[in-house]
């Protein structure tokens, strides 16, 4: 049997996975490295969810996590081969609307992208370049997370600056599209009726964005040029006056690389409340600070479903998904309970009890929690795309 590994790296989490490769890709094991710059945490998965390893790390970047999850994988896995390597890679550009093999002129081209994705993009072809290195024949492919967004209208996409800027690609991308992609296939599986519907998606994770999906396709995105736009995330600002830069290099002296800092790693919910990125420890804390951050969160997500519920001319559904979207049901509750404006009610102990279908009997529009699973979008692409090395 082939067999392809997959490595999606987020910006606090890194996570491996890896595949039989038949034409349905048989999940072998799941590795998933949490809690970088936190609390780090290695952790491996059976195919049904089964834990089989839990490990406290001490202090690691992204590089170092990358090994120890290969590691963690070769042992439980035996003596496995890959035969081809699928990546997560955040930033596609205005080039890249496809998953692609890898080559070097693509990965050229990527590396003209780490600018616009720096919590990302490095850590997405750090692996792939020392993957190169080792094996330069394995057959390797980038997904993209622009990719599902590259659709979109023109005015959705492009913003108020002078053609020439535009042109150059300066607009809105979109970002977590291999996500929102895995979802709006589980929806046509699940929710069939819904799938051809108006549908905001909430990808609340470390990064945190929305997606307007109609009748499967991506209308809309709060995050825009890079991921820093949109919500309130871990460390990320989301939306700022841009003004708001201007008075920071003017009064505060900060140059580009102070400013990214500043909004990829020091804002968000980990600046706001000055405790934690980390919505389970906000929530089990009892400081002010921490409520109130949770207060901008929330509040930020209900302006902007409304904003996409306008650019879609309506909604008939939401759904939760990633760490957050996921797991906490108190960011779920409040997202509904703000959302009765549009009908939107949610079942309390379905909601609890973390069911596919959340929505309350007399909700007008349905909400769902569905688990993303970028690792098998990833993995069905790869296999598509190397059908040909693999058989
Ligand atoms: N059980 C939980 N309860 C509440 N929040 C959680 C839980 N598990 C994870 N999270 C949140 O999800 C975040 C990680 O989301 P995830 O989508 O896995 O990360 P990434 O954006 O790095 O891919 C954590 O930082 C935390 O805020
Ligand atoms: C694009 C993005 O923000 O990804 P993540 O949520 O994995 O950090
Ligand atoms: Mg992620």
């Amino acid at each position: 049997m082939s067999c392809i590994a997959v490595l999606n790296a987020g910006s606090s989490s890194i996570k491996l996975a890896a595949y039989g490769g038949g034409r349905r890709p048989e999940l072998l094991i799941k590795c998933r490295f949490e809690g970088i710059g936190a609390t780090p945490r290695a952790l491996v998965y059976s195919p049904d969810g089964a834990l089989l390893a839990d490990e406290l790390s001490g202090s690691v970047d992204h590089a170092q996590a990358t090994r120890v999850l290969i590691q963690m994988a070769t042992r439980a896995l035996g003596n496995v081969r890959f035969d081809a390597v699928g990546h997560r890679v955040v930033h596609g550009g205005p080039n890249h609307a496809q998953p692609a093999l890898i080559d070097d002129a693509l990965l050229e081209d990527l590396e003209r992208l780490v600018p616009l994705a720096p919590l990302h993009q490095p850590h997405n072809l750090a692996p792939i370049r020392a993957i190169r290195a080792l094996q330069p024949s394995l057959p390797q492919v980038a997904c993209f997370d622009t990719a599902f967004h590259a659709n979109q209208a023109w005015e959705e996409r492009a913003f108020a600056l002078p053609r020439a800027l535009t042109h150059e690609g300066v607009r809105r991308y979109g970002f977590h599209g291999i996500s929102y992609d895995f979802i709006a296939s589980r929806l046509k599986e699940i929710a069939p009726d819904l799938a051809r519907g108006k549908v905001v998606v909430a990808h609340l994770g470390n990064g945190a964005s929305l997606c307007a999906i109609d009748n499967g396709r991506s209308v809309a995105s709060t995050m825009g040029f890079t991921a820093v736009d949109g919500l309130v995330m871990g460390t990320r600002s989301g939306a700022l006056d841009p003004g708001v830069l201007i008075y920071l290099m003017d009064q505060h002296g900060l140059d580009a690389r102070g400013l990214e800092e500043l909004i990829y790693k020091k804002s968000g919910l980990l600046g706001v409340s000055g405790i934690s990125s980390d919505m389970r420890a906000l929530r089990a804390s009892d400081a002010s600070e921490a409520a109130q951050a949770i207060r901008l969160f929330i509040h930020r997500i209900l302006r902007e479903i409304g904003a996409l519920a306008a650019v879609m001319g309506g909604i008939d559904g939401i759904v939760f998904t990633a760490g957050i979207g996921e797991n906490d049901a108190a960011t779920r509750t409040e997202v509904v309970a703000g959302c009765r404006w549009l009908g939107a009610m949610i079942d309390p102990a379905k909601n609890a009890a973390g069911d596919t279908d959340i929505s309350a009997p007399g909700s007008r529009i349905r909400v769902l929690r569905i688990p993303t699973d970028e690792e098998l979008n990833i993995a069905i692409s790869t296999i598509a795309l190397t059908q040909g090395a693999l058989a």
